[in-house]
C-alpha cells in the first residue's frame, strides 16, 4: 500500500531523507525509530505530500503522492490518512464532540465543510467515536480544561473520523507521563486492527506494543529494517552510535 522509490528530500545543501525503497503492506504495524534530525519526520510528511522529494516515486493507497498528482488527488490521498502527532492542537475553546466532529471535515463534501454543517448521522459518528476512546463522558467539556492524556485519546478520535487506511502517529506518547504513554499505545493498537500504523517513537519500550516491524534511520537513510523480536535491542543498538 506504500511504496517509496528513489526518493530524495533535500533542502539546500542538506539532504534531509534518502530512501533507495521502502514498501510497506496493507495492514503492517511499523515503528520508524532513529535519532533526533536522523528524518524521521520527514519520511511521515512525504507520505502526506507535505513534502516532496525532488527525485523519485511515492505511492500510498497505491495513489500517487509524488510525482505530484494535483490537488485534487492530494487531498483525496490525505482524506484516507489519519495523523496523531506530538502535542497535537485541538482547539481549546471548542468542545470535545466540536473538536471531534471537526475531524470529518477532510471526508465531507466541500460544501457543508466549508459551512460547518454537521448533521445528526455525522454528531453520532463523532459520539461513536468518543466511546471507542473511553471519552464520550467528555463530549460537552471545553478541550483547553483536558489533561494531555485525555487530549490524545480526544486526538485519535478526532482522527476516526476520517475512517483512515493509513495512520500516522509522531511521537504520539511526547509530554505523557508513562500511565498515559501506554494508555495512549494501547488505544492505537485497538483503533489501528486491520489499519497500516507507522509510529515514530523514541521510547524503545513502546515498540512491541505498537509495532511488528522497526524501520531504523540515519543521516535520512534506512540503515534498519527488521521485525521486532527478541534481537531487537541488540539491533537498535547500532541506531544511536
Ligand atoms: N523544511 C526544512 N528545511 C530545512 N531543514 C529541515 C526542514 N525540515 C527538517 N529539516 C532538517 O532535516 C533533518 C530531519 O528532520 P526531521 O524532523 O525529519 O527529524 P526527526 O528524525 O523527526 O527528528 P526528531 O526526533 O528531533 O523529531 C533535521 O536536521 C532538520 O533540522
Amino acid at each position: 500500500m506504500i511504496h517509496i522509490e528513489n526518493a530524495v528530500c533535500r533542502a539546500g545543501q542538506k539532504t534531509l531523507l534518502d530512501v533507495e525503497s521502502l514498501h510497506i503492506q496493507s495492514g503492517e504495524h511499523v515503528a520508524v525509530l532513529g535519532k533526533n534530525g536522523a528524518g524521521k519526520s520527514t519520511l511521515l510528511k512525504l507520505l502526506t505530500g507535505f513534502i516532496s522529494p525532488q527525485t523519485g516515486r511515492v505511492l500510498v493507497n497505491n495513489q500517487p503522492v509524488y510525482p505530484h498528482p494535483g490537488e485534487r488527488k492530494l487531498r483525496q490521498v490525505r482524506s484516507q490518512t489519519g495523523q496523531v502527532f506530538q502535542g497535537l492542537h485541538l482547539v481549546g475553546r471548542l468542545t470535545v464532540l466540536e473538536n471531534v466532529l471537526i475531524g470529518g471535515l477532510a471526508a465531507m463534501p466541500r460544501l457543508s465543510s466549508w459551512a460547518r454543517l454537521f448533521t445528526p448521522i455525522e454528531t453520532q459518528k463523532a459520539m461513536d467515536a468518543l466511546h471507542t476512546v473511553g471519552m464520550a463522558g467528555f463530549s460537552g467539556v471545553r478541550a483547553d480544561k483536558l489533561s494531555g492524556g485525555e487530549r490524545q485519546k480526544v486526538a485519535v478520535a478526532r482522527m476516526l473520523m476520517q475512517q483512515p487506511s493509513l495512520i500516522l502517529a509522531d511521537e504520539p506518547t511526547a509530554a505523557l507521563d508513562p500511565t498515559a504513554a501506554r494508555d495512549t499505545c494501547e488505544l492505537l493498537r485497538r483503533v489501528s486492527h486491520q489499519r497500516t500504523l507507522i509510529s515514530v517513537l523514541h521510547n524503545e519500550a513502546l515498540v512491541p506494543m505498537l509495532a511488528d516491524r522497526v524501520i531504523g534511520l540515519k543521516a535520512g537513510k534506512i540503515v534498519l529494517d527488521c521485525p521486532v523480536d527478541d534481537q531487537l535491542e541488540q539491533r537498535l543498538s547500532a541506531l544511536y552510535d
